[in-house]
């Protein structure tokens, strides 16, 4: 029974009966004594009474306790042959009696070791004391018993050791098996089923390469046989699973060593699929932050004042700072005397409240330039949500910002002449007007206009006249105070905002320092030239609410200095606010006009001695959208002083050749036009080119084209004006001499000129019954132009008396309200159609 391995208490049980058959009238027990030797406990001797077998559960191993505790100390075997009578028993009398036990020997027994197992007793139910047979077989009894026990012990530690690792194998979070020498597994754990996605009773018995993806089979195999060999391995595998996924798996390799010989391998597989996806993502991570055109830094939150613990190539291209000398660091190493303070506050603000923040911030790199940051800081955190770190990802930004600055100021600067403009100086006269403070201190505008410039830009060239600007732009700055602006307000016009000063004096200092600086001439090309300003002046008063009405003013006071003669300053007053005022109103109302398109063409009919009709004359009209018609002889001079009567003037001529084609087209006849010129178009360098075009793009022919120019365009620039009218000639454009007899030129003087034409002034053709004088003159024109083979027109021709007066002194072509009004063009259409072929 103790080979078969029955349990303890069966064994014990067995072993008393074993001996109360031997001794006749015996009744034996087994106590075992516990792990730490103080105390016995009944294990087996079913036949005592119940409530004796309660009574001697565990009792304590001492010297007088019963005849089991006391044989237990003494390490010998007690005899008690009179259970009543004995002192050792005292305390289990009554139930030693109620049980009927009268006697009991009790022995130790002690194990291999010489440990004390337990006792064996054995009870009469009368006084008794053993005979040397009963000894013999108690010892022998005593033998078996020890044996049993120690047997049980050592099954019992195998037993629990066995679980120990079996439950380290069964919960193993990791896949643990073993494989025999053929490879093929002979145990796997739930993890090995949950990775392979096969039942563990599957993967038994199959190769463990049969799991394995093709590409490891052979390697696999290798560390198998090391294995086999003795060897450890560790190393690292693709598992192809049930459903085809592969998962990465390290694994540790032993022999399984059984007597000393390996007969098979133990295995531990741990999954890292997830952690070299992590790894693989970190090191492209990596990979890009070192990679990045970017500078990237991080800064370690977990240490006092944020040390950088990263930086990447960028960073180091951007700031100069090597990595060693950056590493350790805090990032305000990068700060300077232009980092604004209040960006740097909201950094700090952001690091403190751990919230990303992006700024641009003006940085110093190593060598001390500086350079504009655009930067982004992020805070880490870990799996708990605290901040680990900080990123900070920057970019140098400092061309864009160079380029920003560039175009700011091109918004706000004159290209030429790199002066403030307009906008930028209303700005400035904002500001300055709003720091007037109480101590008195005003602001003066001055309003510089060159006199004459327009010449010398048409004759010389545009070219010339951007340098002459130059200069004049650079005069004024050396003229005024830093704290002064001087700015172009366009074409040939200036002003200066003369900031804090105290009376009229201090802008009379200027401005009698400025106009003579102005005047001095300017070399040029090679060439001395000659212009004068004149200067409006405009002061804030106490009462002024809207500092932009002093450029206005300004203006109008240097329109005031015009008309006082050239080179000279005038103030602004109240009185002249009006006139000025209106002409100003009127170049604003000529500017929307033009982007409008609100001009019109009126026709004047110009007829021959035959009541024929010669040709026509174009007439420009304006129609305000509020003020009404508006007439040539008021708009038409203002234009030529602004400029204005450029886009006008090719307006008008473009439509005057379109009008007259249509007039060909419906059959009216092909209609000579003439179209007044400005001086100022007459004297453009592109004057020709833009007249070709016209001509080609309408396909008027030049024959059907005149142009009417006053006396005044040749006697100016007489050498150009020449040319051009050669030029024209050439073109077979016809040309006649506008107003003649106001101006100086003598009729001699037109001898030598490619001119086909003369109108006398309306002027004279008014006196002409009156004066006789006039009559003299009409007279004197007409036969001397008739001499030089010029044609003669008068115009102005009001009454009958004065055409017939006119027809009289042989005049070819007749212009005026008797003969007929300018009209539009469809009137014209109509006056043509009812004129006798
Ligand atoms: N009292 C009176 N006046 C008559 C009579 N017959 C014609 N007129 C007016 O005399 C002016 C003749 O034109 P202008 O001497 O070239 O004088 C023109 C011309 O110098 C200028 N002008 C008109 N159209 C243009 C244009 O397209 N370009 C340029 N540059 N100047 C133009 O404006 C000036 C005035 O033009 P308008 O007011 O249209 O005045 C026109 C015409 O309406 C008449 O019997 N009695």
């Amino acid at each position: 029974m103790i080979a078969q391995e029955q349990p303890l208490k069966e064994t014990l049980e067995s072993l008393c009966l074993m001996l109360e058959r031997e001794l006749s009238s015996a009744i034996c027990s087994v106590m075992l004594a516990n792990d730490t030797g103080t105390h016995l406990e009944f294990i087996a001797g079913d036949r005592l009474p119940a409530a004796f077998r309660s009574a001697i559960q565990r009792i304590l191993i001492s010297a007088n306790n019963g005849a089991c505790g006391s044989a237990a100390y003494q390490g010998a075997t007690v005899i008690c042959a009179n259970i009543a009578e004995d002192e050792r028993w005292r305390g289990y009398h009554g139930v030693s009696k109620q049980a009927g036990l009268a006697s009991c020997w009790s022995s130790p027994v002690y194990g291999g070791e010489g440990q004390l197992v337990g006792t064996i007793a054995v009870y009469y139910p009368k006084p008794s004391t053993p005979g040397s047979a009963d000894t013999v077989r108690i010892e022998k009894a005593a033998g078996l018993m020890a044996l049993a026990v120690e047997r049980f012990q050592v099954r019992s530690s195998l037993e629990e050791s066995e679980q120990r690792y079996r439950s380290l194998f069964t919960h193993h979070p990791d896949a643990v098996f073993t494989l025999d020498e053929a490879g093929c597994f002979v145990t796997a754990n739930a993890t090995c089923a949950s990775l392979t996605g096969y039942s563990v009773e599957e993967m038994l018995g199959k190769p463990f390469t049969f799991f394995i993806a093709e590409q490891d089979v052979t390697r696999v195999e290798a560390y198998i046989e090391t294995a086999l060999q003795g060897g450890i391995d560790r190393y690292e595998l693709t598992l192809k699973d049930r459903a085809g996924r592969l998962h990465q798996l390290d694994i540790i390799h032993l022999p399984m060593v059984v007597h000393n010989t390996v007969q098979g391998v133990h295995a531990i597989a741990q999954e890292v699929t997830a952690a070299r996806q992590q790894e693989s993502r970190l090191r492209i991570l990596e990979r890009s932050v070192e990679a990045s055109v970017n500078g990237i830094v991080i800064a370690d939150a977990g240490q006092p004042d944020l040390p950088i613990v990263y930086a990447n190539k960028a960073f180091t291209l951007i700031t100069g700072y090597r990595q060693e000398e950056i590493i350790g660091k805090n990032c305000r190493l990068l700060q300077g005397p232009g980092s604004d303070p209040a960006v740097i506050q909201r950094i700090r603000a952001c690091i403190n409240e751990q919230k990303d923040v992006n700024v641009t911030i003006c940085n110093y790199r190593k060598d001390g330039t500086l350079f504009w940051n655009d930067l982004y800081i992020a805070p880490v955190r870990d799996q708990d949500d605290q901040v680990t770190h900080f990123v900070g990802v920057q970019q140098d930004i400092s061309e864009h910002k160079a380029y920003e600055a560039r175009l700011a100021h091109n918004a706000s600067h004159d290209d030429l002449t790199r002066l403030p403009n307009r906008t930028f100086f209303e700005e400035m006269l904002l500001k300055q007007f709003s720091r007037l403070g109480k101590d008195k201190k005003r602001l003066a505008v001055l309003f510089v206009d060159l006199d004459d410039f327009k010449p010398i830009n048409d004759n010389l060239g545009h070219a010339v006249g951007d340098q002459v600007l130059v200069e004049v732009a650079r005069r004024l700055i050396n003229a005024v105070r830093p704290e002064d602006t001087v700015a172009r307000m366009g074409g040939d016009e200036f002003v200066i905002l003369q900031t804090a000063i105290n009376d009229e004096s201090d802008v009379v200092d200027l401005v009698e320092r400025l106009l003579p600086m102005l005047a001095r001439p300017y070399r040029i090309e090679s060439q001395e030239l000659y212009l004068t300003a004149s200067i409006g002046i405009a002061m804030s008063q106490p009462d002024t609410l809207q500092p932009q009405t002093l450029i206005q003013q300004a203006d109008m006071a240097m329109y005031k200095a015009k008309q006082q003669g050239r080179n000279a300053y005038e103030w602004f007053t109240h009185a002249f606010t009006d006139t000025v005022s209106e002409r100003m109103v009127l170049r604003n109302d000529l500017q929307e006009a033009i982007e409008r398109e609100e001009f019109a063409l009126h026709y004047q009919p110009l007829m021959n001695r035959e009541g024929k009709l010669a040709g026509v004359e174009a007439l420009l009209r304006w129609e305000h959208p509020d003020k009404g018609f508006i007439s040539p002889a008021r708009f038409i001079p203002l234009a030529e002083t602004t400029g204005q009567i450029i886009p006008i003037s090719e307006w008008a001529l473009q439509r005057a050749c379109q009008d007259m084609q249509s007039l060909a087209q419906q059959g009216l006849g092909k209609i000579r036009v003439a179209v007044n010129l400005s001086p100022l178009q007459f004297q453009r360098s592109n004057f020709l080119a833009t007249l070709r075009q016209t001509l080609l793009t309408t396909g008027l022919p030049a024959e059907q084209l005149s142009l009417e120019l006053t006396e005044g365009i040749l006697t100016d620039n007489a050498e150009g004006a020449i040319d051009t009218l050669h030029a024209l000639r050439s073109m077979h454009i016809g040309v006649s001499i506008d107003d003649f007899g106001t101006g100086y030129s003598s009729l001699s003087y037109l001898k030598d000129l490619p001119i086909s034409t003369v109108k006398i002034d309306r002027s004279f053709i008014n006196e002409l019954t009156n004066s006789y004088d006039d009559a003299a003159i009409v007279q004197g024109i007409i036969s001397m132009a008739h001499h030089l083979g010029l044609k003669v027109v008068a115009e102005g021709v009001e009454t009958e008396e004065q055409y017939q007066r006119l027809l009289g002194y042989q005049c070819d072509i007749f212009q005026g309200y008797l003969l007929a009004k300018p009209m539009p063009l469809e009137a014209l259409e109509t006056f043509i159609a009812h004129l006798s072929p």
